[in-house]
């Protein structure tokens, strides 16, 4: 639904350039979630801002919905007719909503219909169902001032969703809001996600946003995609930086110099097999349980153990192999010498 290839963008400004993307290659499937993080300066919002075109790339392309938009002719601020077409079908929700103050809740929703064309009464009805849709229905005729910031942002996607949009984009959406309002606006997104069938592609620099609510993810780092995947491909993959990050062991133990430490993560069905009792009876070893957690990410139970096993490496080939063969994800933590890969 979204692809970018090899996108970059250089920033010109008081003759310094800045470099905020560097090859950027996205593949963002039609009906999912997809989320973009990253730390600060990673270059997430230049690349959310590159896909509907509101920064144009310095080079690279951009398609949405299968349309190229960087072969769309117009400049940054003037873009031709084609582009403010397509970009109709792309809503995007912004950290601080962006909603005009001397307008109510439902003039705010009915200005992109405005601009649209729509006549008075159709813009009502419209604006009325999208209100509804993110359940604020009754605060129709109040001001952005007298509502609270996930009310806010719920205005903001309405608004968003005005267009009939394929595509959502969100801006760190929920950065400015408290847990608790965090999770209601992500359940929405994922709501609408599943309602409308809209494609949403967010960025954050929360790994929770990321867990929560994403099918898939992208790791930014210095303008470039570092990982990419479905969440549940980046946990089965070994030594991923993202999965590591989505589900950290970072308290546990580290076991003893001299012994293998192993770091397994199981999904669905393999969570209720016993294989560490399979394990110790069929290769009569002791296992040392380092500690264990279990977590749903993307809607699937994941849980990840660390075990240390007696003995380097070497000793354990065996063993390893037959956890792998169990459909288990295996990740060797520690080598003979007791150092942590
Ligand atoms: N308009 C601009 N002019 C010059 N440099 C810019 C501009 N916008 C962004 N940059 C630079 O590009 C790089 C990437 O910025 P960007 O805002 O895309 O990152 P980010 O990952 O979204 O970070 P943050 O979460 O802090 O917004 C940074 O070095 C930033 O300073």
């Amino acid at each position: 639904m979204i692809t970018t290839k090899d996108l970059t963008k250089v920033y010109r400004s008081r003759g310094r350039e800045v470099t905020a993307l560097a090859g950027v290659d996205l593949h963002v499937r039609e009906g999912e979630v997809y989320g973009v993080v990253g730390t600060s300066g990673a270059g997430k919002s230049t690349l959310i801002r590159c896909v509907n075109m509101l920064e144009r790339p310095s080079s690279g392309s951009v398609t949405v919905d299968g349309l190229e938009l960087t072969a769309l002719s117009g400049q940054e601020h003037r873009a031709g007719r084609e582009l403010r077409e397509a970009r109709r079908r792309i809503g995007m929700v912004f950290q601080h909503f962006n909603l005009l103050s001397s307008r109510t809740v439902q003039e705010n929703v009915e200005l992109p219909l405005e601009i649209i064309g729509l006549d008075r009464s159709q813009r009502r009805r419209k604006a009325a169902e999208l209100l509804d849709l993110v359940g604020l229905s009754d605060k129709a005729r109040t001001y952005p001032g007298q509502l609270s910031g996930g009310q806010k942002q719920r205005v903001g996607i309405a608004r968003a969703l005005a267009g009939d949009p394929k595509v959502l984009l969100s801006d760190e959406a929920t950065s400015a809001l408290d847990p608790e309002t965090t999770r209601s606006i992500l359940a929405l997104l994922r709501d609408l996600n599943q309602q409308l069938g809209l494609t949403v592609l967010l960025i954050t620099h929360e790994m929770d946003v990321i867990k929560s609510v994403c099918d898939s993810a992208a790791l930014m780092r210095g303008g470039k995609v570092i990982e990419a995947g479905a969440l549940t491909e980046l946990l089965a993959t070994e030594n991923s930086e993202l999965a590591r990050e989505l589900f950290p062991l970072g308290e546990f133990g580290h076991g003893h110099a001299g012994n293998t430490v192993l770091e397994i993560t199981f999904q669905g069905d393999t969570s209720a097999r016993p294989f560490v009792s399979q394990l110790a009876r069929t290769y009569q070893i002791d296992i040392n349980i380092l500690g264990a957690a279990v977590e749903t990410i993307a809607g699937r139970m994941v849980g990840r153990m660390r075990v240390e096993l007696p003995g380097g490496h070497q000793d354990n080939v065996v063993p390893i192999g037959f956890l792998r063969e169990q459909g288990l994800q295996v990740d060797v933590l520690k080598d003979t010498n007791g150092a942590v890969a």
